[in-house]
């Protein structure tokens, strides 16, 4: 009997196992696995490969092709990285727990943490309900007695096995790992880290053990098993984060992209990426807790019970910029998931080129809130009265519409509260209706599908509907509001302030409000926002404010970002938006209340998970309240949930920085780092550039990636000078591969990390933007293992 059979092997009286043994024991296992998944693989691409010959149809074969190649690519393996990361001996009546394995620990240490509930804490309710009805793919090898172990039966969950107590289970063994591996028998060699019984992996404690036994963790380098690690948790023991395989893996160098940590998952991390399909939820983290990691897995856990729901309705992960989303973007195919889309807010709302910078107060408006219901009634503007009956002319008819029918069916529609386009088409639709009606009583017989189109698209209807429910676009809306003042002041009456509306329509404020004389200076236009076009408005106009450049049409204008959100907002507004079944969204502490609402319109009928941390908050509208932001979001009663424990900067590192968190006005817990061996350096120089080579020069002597962290305009003389002194450097956006030092601004470093990070002249990070000190919050919570701070100006006073 191989060691991943069902039952725990039943002690050997004359010799237990040694720990030799067992290791041995395990890599054979680790061979049958890799061999099998092999297997599985192979198998997938035959089937790959005459799939559409088996197909009836065109699309069933394209269908079947699409679900077969993502399922080659799911099982890829990657020999470099552990297929099984953990095993659980259930315990068992008959096989008492204490005569299992014996307890072998070769690298386990004698700490017994206590732990905490975490489902208290969180206050989350993790009810997880499974698809029904799923279609089988993740292990369509399965037989029912492996479903009735692991409970998946044709790909999904069921019911039973989810609500199932630990009973089944005992005197089980399963092999825990990255996705789900069968023998040619169906028997389960590694179980997925998201099935239901794996979850004991990560919750089980000495004080609620779940029927384990033992929880052993393994030990891997490059993929070669080399260790493994005992949790008796019947007699009591637990590592906790004491665990030395924990350890090892929060304190291995970083090079390249991020990676997964299922391996690792703590256990409130663990009460987030199970949580409810339905459930939004809000996880205010302090630097390195591990937001990102869990919400890329809880992507990956809601795909794998949910795969079919959320194949049709999607996942969207939403980072804030390129160099985020090329670092983040490994793990999720890492665990077999290579469907899930990424994207940042700029990407969602791509309707128009952006060509164009505002200067920040003009975006602060267009970002503000009450811009939405200024959209919102521009739009319903448009819909205007009847004022003429339709007469339409058909062969030897002519019917007739009067006012009084029009007034209705326009009012009956406005109540409707369609988006303004299927509202045009429900008017023209009734109009048609009408006619249907005059035509049937006169004829006495129903007009054919062609006479009612042809009726829609008679010139009379069509001027009927361009003059009460004129055809919009979503730029055309936000062109005619910003290039006409008086379109724009009836909209924003009360909402927005003279002021302001000028500022959006680029005529001057002091002729709005003052008598002041023409030739009042202008704000100073922002970098690469060009020459002033007219705003085509009033005498005055030429003077825009605005960073927007309007064209004669919409088409010709140079819009800016924050416009490409505007007319994202009208796109909601005119159309139905489509709508993903769940959004990640990462640094969501940076989104404005329009940002917010363009990912409400994706999650509408979908689930948000929200990570963000206030104190890292730097954009101008930067989030103050979580429960504000929710509510632009649409889901103004998820749960907020903190997690506090440092997975990324060492405990002195993050000292310094938490220095800083009395001056950022917000009310967050500090995180606590789990990392005791960092080391910071904090230096007075007088060449800033060379201490900086310097600095890079010594930390290339140890192993992981560098990044020297600086203001935006030091960037260029960092680059230059390392060039010099020989040491080639990668931008953020390189994502692993290239060389090993990269130069950073301190605009893109957040959610990013590096082994040693050299932070240059701090003052300089503070004074380049009005949210400095977050900004160098930021930065300085970048560091893994060791962090410089290289400065001419003094440093900023709690950190002196
Ligand atoms: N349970 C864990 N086991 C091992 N490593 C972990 C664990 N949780 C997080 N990490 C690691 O800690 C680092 C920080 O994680 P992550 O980037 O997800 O944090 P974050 O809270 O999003 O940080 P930031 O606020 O800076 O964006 C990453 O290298 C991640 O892999």
């Amino acid at each position: 009997m191989s060691l991943h059979a069902q039952q725990l092997p039943q002690p050997t009286p004359h010799r237990p196992p040694t720990l030799d043994d067992e290791l041995a024991a395990e890599r054979a296992h680790l061979s049958d696995s890799r061999a099998a998944l092999a297997r599985m693989r192979e198998r997938a691409e035959a089937l790959f490969a005459t799939g559409d010959k088996v197909a009836g149809d065109r699309y069933t074969a394209e269908q079947l092709g699409r679900h077969l190649a993502r399922r080659v690519a799911e099982l890829a393996d990657d020999p470099r990285t552990p297929l099984f990361f953990g095993r659980l001996d259930f315990g068992s009546t008959d096989i008492p727990a204490t005569s299992n394995t014996p307890a072998t620990s070769n690298t386990a240490t004698s700490d017994v943490a206590t732990t905490t509930d975490t489902a208290a804490t969180t206050g989350l309710d993790l009810t997880a309900t499974a698809d029904t009805g799923a279609t089988a793919d993740t292990a369509p090898t399965n037989t029912a007695g492996a479903a009735a172990t692991t409970g998946i039966e044709d790909g999904d969950y069921t019911e039973q096995a989810a609500s199932a107590g630990y009973g089944e289970h005992a005197g089980r063994r399963y092999h825990v790992g990255r996705r789900h591996v069968t023998d040619e028998q169906g028997e389960p060699l590694v179980l997925d880290w998201r099935a239901p019984v794996s979850r004991a992996f990560y919750q089980a404690s000495a004080r609620d053990p779940q029927g384990l036994a033992v929880r052993r963790r393994f030990g891997f380098d490059n993929g070669m098993l080399t260790s493994f690690e005992d949790e008796h948790l019947d007699r009591g023991e637990e590592l906790g984060t004491a665990s030395r395989i924990l350890t090892a893996e929060i304190e291995r160098p970083r090079v390249g992209p991020m990676r997964d940590i299922v391996a690792t998952i703590q256990p409130e991390q663990d009460e987030l990426v199970r949580a409810d399909l339905a459930q939004s939820i809000c996880v205010q983290g302090a630097p390195g807790t591990g937001k990102t990691a869990v919400g890329l897995h809880r992507a990956a856990y809601l795909l794998y019970l949910h795969r079919e729901r959320l194949r049709r309705s999607k996942v969207l992960v939403v980072g804030p910029n390129r160099a985020f989303l090329a670092y983040i973007a490994a793990v999720l195919p890492a665990l077999g998931e290579v469907e899930v889309e990424q994207a940042t807010v700029e990407d969602l709302v791509d309707r128009v080129v952006v060509r164009a910078v505002d200067p920040p107060a003009v975006a602060v408006i267009k970002h503000d809130a009450r811009m939405a219901e200024v959209l919102r009634r521009a739009v319903d503007a448009y819909v205007g009265e009847p004022t003429e009956p339709i007469v339409v002319s058909d062969g030897s008819f002519r019917w007739r519409i009067g006012l009084e029918p029009l007034h209705r069916l326009v009012q009956e529609t406005r109540a409707e509260q369609l988006p303004y386009a299927l509202g045009r088409e429900r008017v023209r639709a009734r109009v048609v209706a009408l006619l249907q009606r005059q035509a049937e009583a006169r004829r006495a017989e129903s007009p054919s599908e062609a006479w009612l189109r042809r009726m829609g698209r008679s010139k009379p209807v069509t001027t009927f509907l361009d003059t009460v429910w004129p055809a919009l676009t979503p730029d055309g809306l936000v062109h005619a509001l910003l290039a006409d003042p008086a379109r724009l002041a009836a909209a924003a009456d009360g909402l927005l302030t003279p002021a302001e509306q000028a500022l959006l329509t680029g005529q001057d404020t002091t002729r709005t409000t003052t008598d002041a004389p023409s030739g009042t200076p202008e704000a100073t236009a922002p970098e690469g926002s060009g020459t002033p076009a007219s705003s085509g408005g009033a005498p005055g106009s030429s003077r825009p404010r605005s960073g927007t450049k309007l064209g004669r049409t919409p088409k010709a204008t140079r819009w800016s970002a924050a416009d490409a959100v505007l007319i994202d907002e009208a796109a909601g507004l005119i159309e139905r938006p489509g709508s993903y079944g769940h959004v990640v969204v990462d640094e969501a502490q940076d989104l404005s209340a329009m940002q917010c609402r363009v990912i409400a319109r994706r999650s509408e009928h979908g689930s948000l998970t929200l990570l963000g941390d206030l104190a890292q908050a730097t954009a101008p509208w930067a989030a103050t309240d979580w429960r504000v932001t929710l509510r632009h979001l649409g889901k103004p009663d998820a749960t907020v949930v903190p997690l506090t424990v440092g997975f990324r900067v060492p405990a002195d590192v993050l000292a310094f920085a938490n220095r800083l968190l009395p001056l950022l006005a917000v009310d967050v817990p500090p995180a606590e780092s789990l990392r005791r061996d960092g080391v910071l350096t904090v230096r007075t120089v007088t060449d800033l550039v060379g201490a900086a080579v310097a600095e890079v020069g010594a930390a290339l002597a140890h192993e992981g990636s560098v990044a020297v962290i600086a203001a935006a305009d030091a960037v260029d003389r960092l680059v230059a000078a390392l060039a010099a002194a020989g040491i080639e450097t990668a931008t953020a956006a390189d994502a692993g591969g290239g060389p090993r030092v990269t130069v950073v601004p301190a605009t893109e470093v957040k959610g990013l990390e590096y082994d040693h990070v050299v932070v240059v002249e701090p003052a300089d990070i503070v004074a380049a933007e009005p949210r400095g000190l977050h900004r160098l919050y930021v930065v300085l919570t970048r560091a893994v293992s060791r962090m410089s701070v290289l400065h001419r100006a003094p440093l900023p006073a709690p950190l002196a």
